[in-house]
Formats: structure tokens, C-alpha cells, sequence
């Protein structure tokens, strides 16, 4: 089982093209399922430590790997029944049938078991779950002790993570091949609980990526506070937001941090404070000005982002920055991270998924868009994309994206590709926030970056 970090997330239309490519190789599809259907069997068996396993199949061939999966516990001794509502409806679901040679119990009276396996649908769910099959999954689900699905969880669109039935999550999902957006952009990333892929060697790429924990280094002995990496956070009519930015930029490791034109009282000594100016931000050894936390919406906000958009140097552009941006472009590197509310605001409604709104936005503006929420998709122009799809629940309070945008501000004045430091600062935030612990404050998570940090080096 491979944890999702740093993996390719495909569609449905792209695992089609790879085990295309397989079966022209010599793979068949019956041998495919076969594969797909004793990985998974494996981990059932390690997972359920004994206990009988109920196999719920559907019609596909997520059926198909689940009569495959029952066959192969029964084989290796496993106390296990299957269930079904309908007929197979392709070939090799069909073979898969044949070969299973225990009782296949009606779904909608199937006794409940300790262990569910879940191959009801996978990826080719494409429309609303029957309200009767919904309601046997959900019975057989909250009964079950641990419940496992294969791919994905039944009622999952699997592109876009949209949810077609209101079902309960599943304890764990086996992705077979890799990950699919549906595990990890939201609803349905929740009804999947943990996820592991299964290695069914299909050879998957991709530009569309999970996350994964950023790889840093050291100063080197030669380094100093400039080469480090200047921010300059703008501040405004909020001053306490630009103190949250500032602090984060502090805090992720940037060698000097600059708040220009903010009157807050309470900031650790080490943030250089000064009035605002224009030519403060020309200053070339500017690696990032942070601009748009607290900054107001008046008229005083639209001439220091004028100056923002002018000055030349790498720009973080958050909250009220976002509002007043308009469309304007800049030659230089942008970084926007804007949360739903603002990301609809500044681009209208794009279609699709997550992923397909992100990278749009940011080919549309030729800008690195960091897209917030519970799934945040980071998107360049050029097609990159990375999903941080865990970062913990308990940073929607205040003030806890203007501390995202302090670290996304350190990590692109440290050099390198804006697109790696929008992506990096996402998971800091996150590893921050999980090392918090529960109920913390957008002031506490800057306490926890350098740890963050740490753990990346
Ligand atoms: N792509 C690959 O490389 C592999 C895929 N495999 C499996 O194949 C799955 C995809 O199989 P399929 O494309 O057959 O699709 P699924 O098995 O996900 O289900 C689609 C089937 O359900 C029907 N259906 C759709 N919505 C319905 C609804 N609301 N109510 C009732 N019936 C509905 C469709 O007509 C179709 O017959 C994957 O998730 C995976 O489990 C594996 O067998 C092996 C390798
Ligand atoms: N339910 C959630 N689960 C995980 N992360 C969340 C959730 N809600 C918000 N976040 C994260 O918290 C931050 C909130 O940023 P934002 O909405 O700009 O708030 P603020 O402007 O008050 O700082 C973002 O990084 C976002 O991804
Ligand atoms: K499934």
C-alpha cells in the first residue's frame, strides 16, 4: 500500500488511457482485474484480522474486482459472503461472477458483517445512486465494524468528487493505480477515510499531483538575512492581519521581514517596522511583498497595491487585495490565494472541478492560483496543479489565511520556482496546523512553523 503524497491524481478518462496502454503491452482486462482484485483481497485480509467479509458488487468492473477479491479470501480460507443487487454487465465482471462459487445474497437483505467491502461502483458512476441502493449500502456500512472500498467509495463522481448518495464514509479506500480526484477534493474525499493505492502496475503520469512534504535545506555557512529572503508585508486599515502575516513570513524561516505603513503595537521584535512607501518596495533585495491582509478596500488599499503592482518584485496577493486586483496582470511573479467566496468574485463561474477551476483561473491570469478550502488546489498557468486535500478542519477560524499568505510570502522570497513555494507554504500551513492541535488560533499556528519546517529538512 503507497501513501498519496507526491502522486499523479488521474481522471477517469486518463486510467482509461493507461490501461489502454497496458492491454496494448500484452495486459488484458480480465488480467488487470485479476490484479486489481487480489491487491485488494490482500489488504481486506490484513485489515479484517479474521473477522467475515461481506463483498457488495455492483455491475462494473468495480464489481468484477469485487467477485475477483471474494474468490481469492475464500482460496486463502477467509470467512467471506458477496452480495448484489444486479447482474454483471460487462464481460469481465461477468467472468469475474463465474469464477465465484459461494451464494450471492440479494443486497437489499444481506445480513450485516463486521468487515464491508465496498465494489458496488467505481469510477464509472456517473449519475445519482438508486434511493434503494443507497439505503442498503448505508444499513450495511453503519453496521459494519470497519467498511473498506474499492477505488472509490460507492456514489462518488470520481473527476470532480461531487457526491451522488448521501452515504456515510468508508474507514479506508484501496485506490487502485492512483489516486482519483474524488480522494481528495471535497464531499467526497470525506466518505473515503484513509487512503492507500494499490500498486496494480498500470503506468500513470500526470501534471495534476497530491502534495507532499516539501524537501528544504539548511543555510548554507555562506548565508546572510538579505540572502535569506526579504518579505515586505503591506498592511492597512486591519493592522492585526498584516501582524498575523508578517509573524508567519517570520516564522518560516525568511531573513528579514519588512511591515510597511501598519500601526500595530504587539510584534515580535525581530519585524522591522516602517511607513509605507513605493520605494520601499522597489528595493531589489525585495524577494516577496505579501499584499492584501487587513489592507481595507479604500482609497489608501488602491494606491499601495498600485505601488505593489508596479514595484517589480515577486507578489503574494491576498483578501481585500483580491477585490481590488481587477484583472490586472503583472510581468513578474503572482501568487493569488483567494477562498471560494473570492476566487468566484475575481473569475466569475468556471465549470468543472476544483483542479479545473484552479488551473483555468490561472491560465486566465497568468497567475499561480492558490485555491483555498478544505481541498486547496494550487494551479500554474502552465498546467502544474497540487491538491493539499488534509489540512485539519480547525483552521476555519479568523486570520488563518492571512498567516498562509505570510508563509507562502518567506517561501518565494527564498528563490525558486513561485509555483514550488505557493505549493510548499500550502503544506507548512497544513503540518502547522496539524501540529496545533485542535481549537488553536491563527495567532498559535505560526508557533508551530519552524517544527513544520524542521520536519522538511
Ligand atoms: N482502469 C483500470 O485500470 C482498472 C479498473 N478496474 C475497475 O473498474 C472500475 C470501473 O469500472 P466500470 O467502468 O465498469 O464502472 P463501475 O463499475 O464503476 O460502474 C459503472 C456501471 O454501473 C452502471 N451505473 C452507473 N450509474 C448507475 C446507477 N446510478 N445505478 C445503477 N447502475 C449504474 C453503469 O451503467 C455501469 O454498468 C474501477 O473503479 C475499478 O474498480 C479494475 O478492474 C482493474 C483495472
Ligand atoms: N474546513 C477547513 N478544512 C481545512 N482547511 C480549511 C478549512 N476552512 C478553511 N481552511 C483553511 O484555512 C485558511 C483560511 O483562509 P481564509 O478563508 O482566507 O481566512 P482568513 O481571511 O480569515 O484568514 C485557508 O488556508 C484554508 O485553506
Ligand atoms: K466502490
Amino acid at each position: 500500500m503507497i501513501r498519496l503524497d507526491g502522486l499523479p491524481i488521474v481522471t477517469t478518462e486518463q486510467m482509461r488511457a493507461a490501461e489502454a496502454q497496458a492491454i496494448a503491452a500484452g495486459a488484458t482486462v480480465d488480467g488487470l482485474m485479476a490484479r486489481a482484485g487480489e491487491a485488494v483481497a490482500e489488504q481486506v485480509r490484513r485489515l479484517a484480522a479474521g473477522a467475515e467479509v461481506l463483498v457488495v458488487c455492483g455491475p462494473g468492473n468495480n464489481g468484477g474486482d469485487g467477485y475477483v477479491a471474494a474468490a481469492a479470501l475464500k482460496r486463502a480460507g477467509h470467512s467471506v459472503r458477496v452480495a448484489c443487487f444486479s447482474e454483471p454487465r460487462t464481460a469481465a465482471a461477468g467472468a469475474a461472477r463465474a469464477r465465484w462459487t459461494g451464494a450471492i445474497e440479494p443486497l437489499s437483505e444481506a445480513m450485516l458483517a463486521p468487515v464491508l467491502l465496498d465494489a458496488m461502483f467505481g469510477v464509472g458512476l456517473t449519475r445519482e445512486l438508486d434511493k434503494g441502493v443507497t439505503g442498503s449500502l448505508r444499513r450495511l456500512i453503519e453496521g459494519a465494524r470497519l467498511s473498506i472500498a474499492v477505488d472509490v467509495p460507492s456514489g462518488v463522481s470520481s473527476d470532480d468528487g461531487a457526491s451522488l448518495a448521501d452515504l456515510p464514509p468508508v474507514d479506508v479506500t484501496l485506490a487502485l493505480g492512483a489516486p482519483k480526484p474524488a480522494h481528495v477534493l471535497q464531499p467526497a474525499a470525506q466518505r473515503c477515510g484513509a487512503v492507500r493505492v494499490l500498486d496494480i502496475r498500470v503506468a500513470v503520469e500526470g501534471s495534476v499531483r497530491v502534495a507532499a512534504a516539501p524537501r528544504l535545506t539548511r543555510p548554507v555557512p555562506e548565508a546572510h538575512k538579505y540572502s535569506r529572503g526579504l518579505v515586505a508585508v503591506v498592511g492597512g486599515a486591519m493592522p492585526g492581519a498584516a501582524a498575523l502575516t508578517a509573524t508567519a513570513a517570520a516564522r518560516s524561516g525568511a531573513g528579514y521581514v519588512l511591515l510597511l505603513g501598519s500601526a500595530t503595537d504587539r510584534l515580535p521584535h525581530a519585524i522591522v517596522r516602517r511607513r509605507f512607501s513605493a520605494e520601499a518596495l522597489g528595493d531589489e533585495r525585495v524577494g516577496a511583498v505579501v499584499i492584501g491582509p487587513g489592507l481595507g478596500r479604500e482609497d489608501q488599499a488602491k494606491g499601495r497595491l498600485d505601488a505593489a503592482l508596479a514595484c517589480g518584485r515577486p507578489l503574494v496577493i491576498d483578501g481585500d487585495a483580491l477585490h481590488l486586483l481587477d484583472g490586472r496582470k503583472v510581468d513578474g511573479p503572482m501568487i493569488v490565494t483567494p477562498h471560494a467566496g473570492e476566487f468566484t468574485a475575481m473569475f466569475g463561474e468556471i465549470g468543472g472541478s476544483k483542479i479545473e477551476q484552479a488551473h483555468e483561473a490561472a491560465r486566465r491570469s497568468g497567475a499561480i492560483v492558490v485555491f483555498k478550502g478544505a481541498d486547496t488546489v494550487i494551479a500554474a498557468p502552465d498546467g502544474r496543479v497540487v491538491v493539499q486535500p488534509d489540512g485539519p478542519a480547525w483552521l476555519s477560524t479568523a486570520g488563518t489565511g492571512d498567516v498562509l499568505a505570510g508563509v507562502i510570502g518567506a517561501r518565494l522570497a527564498a528563490g525558486g520556482d513561485p509555483f514550488e513555494a505557493a505549493a510548499d507554504g500550502a503544506w507548512l500551513h497544513a503540518e502547522a496546523a496539524r501540529l496545533a492541535g485542535p481549537a488553536f488560533m491563527a495567532d498559535d499556528l505560526a508557533a508551530h512553523l519552524p517544527v513544520a519546517i524542521g520536519r522538511c529538512l
